[in-house]
C-alpha cells in the first residue's frame, strides 16, 4: 500500500461508514429544510456538552504536537484549532440562548457519554501520535463535510440554521481540517504497521461515533 495515502486508502475502504456519517439523514434534513427543531435542539446541547470534553482532547494533541512532532508547524495548526474551539464555546452559549436550551439541565445521552469514553482513552500516552492525529482529523472533517454540504448549491437550508452550517462548513475550516490531514499522513508515511492498523480502526471508530452521535439526536 502507498502509505502516503494511507487515509484516503482507508475512507475507500471504509466507503459506507464515510457516507453515513458526512451524509447523515439528520445533515440531509437541514440541507433540505425537512429538519425537526426539537431534534436540533437535541443536537444542540449535546454537542455543546462534547465539545467541552473535545477541549481536553484537542489540549493533548497540542501537548504530544508540541513534544513529538518534529515539526513546529504541528503544533499551530492545532493551537488554531482551539482556538477556533474558544469561539465554538461562545457560539453554543448564544445558539442556546437563542433556541431556549439550558445547557445547564442538558444531561449527556449515551451515545455523548460512549464519544467521551472513546476520547479519554485516545488520550493516553500509550496510543501513538500517527494514531492520535488521525483520530484527530476524522473527528473535524466529519462536521466539515456535513455542514458544507448543506451550504453546497440547491441546499434549502433554514436561513436559522446557516449559522452552524458556516461555523464547520466554511472554507477556512476546511483548509484547517487539510492541515491536520497533512500531518496525519505525514506521520502515516513512517508508521510500523501496527501502527497502520491502530489508525485505521480508530479511523471507523470515529465515524461510528459521529454516525450514532447524529442518530442520537435523531431521538434514535
Ligand atoms: C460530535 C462532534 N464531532 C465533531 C465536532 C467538531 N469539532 C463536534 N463539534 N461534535
Amino acid at each position: 500500500m502507498e502509505k502516503r495515502e494511507a487515509i484516503d486508502t482507508w475512507l475507500d475502504k471504509h466507503r459506507s461508514v464515510y457516507t453515513a456519517a458526512t451524509r447523515h439523514a439528520f445533515v440531509v434534513s437541514i440541507r433540505d429544510g425537512s429538519v425537526d427543531l426539537s431534534s436540533f435542539r437535541t443536537w444542540l446541547g449535546q454537542d455543546y456538552l462534547f465539545v467541552r470534553e473535545f477541549v481536553p482532547f484537542v489540549a493533548s494533541v497540542l501537548i504530544r504536537a508540541g513534544k513529538e512532532s518534529g515539526e513546529s508547524s504541528d503544533m499551530e495548526v492545532v493551537l488554531g484549532g482551539m482556538a477556533s474551539l474558544n469561539d465554538e464555546i461562545e457560539w453554543f452559549k448564544r445558539e442556546g440562548s437563542k433556541w431556549d436550551v439550558d445547557f445547564s439541565t442538558v444531561v449527556p445521552q449515551k451515545a455523548n457519554e460512549e464519544y467521551r469514553r472513546f476520547l479519554e482513552a485516545l488520550m493516553s500516552s500509550e496510543v501513538k501520535y500517527s494514531v492520535i492525529m488521525t483520530a484527530f482529523w476524522a473527528i473535524e472533517a466529519v462536521y466539515q463535510e456535513s455542514f458544507a454540504h448543506c451550504l453546497e448549491d440547491g441546499n434549502k437550508t433554514p436561513v436559522e440554521l446557516t449559522g452552524a452550517c458556516h461555523r464547520w462548513g466554511n472554507d477556512g475550516f476546511k483548509q484547517y481540517c487539510s492541515s491536520v490531514k497533512n500531518i496525519a499522513e505525514r506521520c502515516l508515511e513512517n508508521a510500523s504497521d501496527e501502527a497502520l492498523a491502530e489508525a485505521e480502526d480508530v479511523l471507523v471508530r470515529v465515524l461510528e461515533h459521529e454516525v450514532a452521535f447524529w442518530e442520537m439526536s435523531r431521538g434514535g
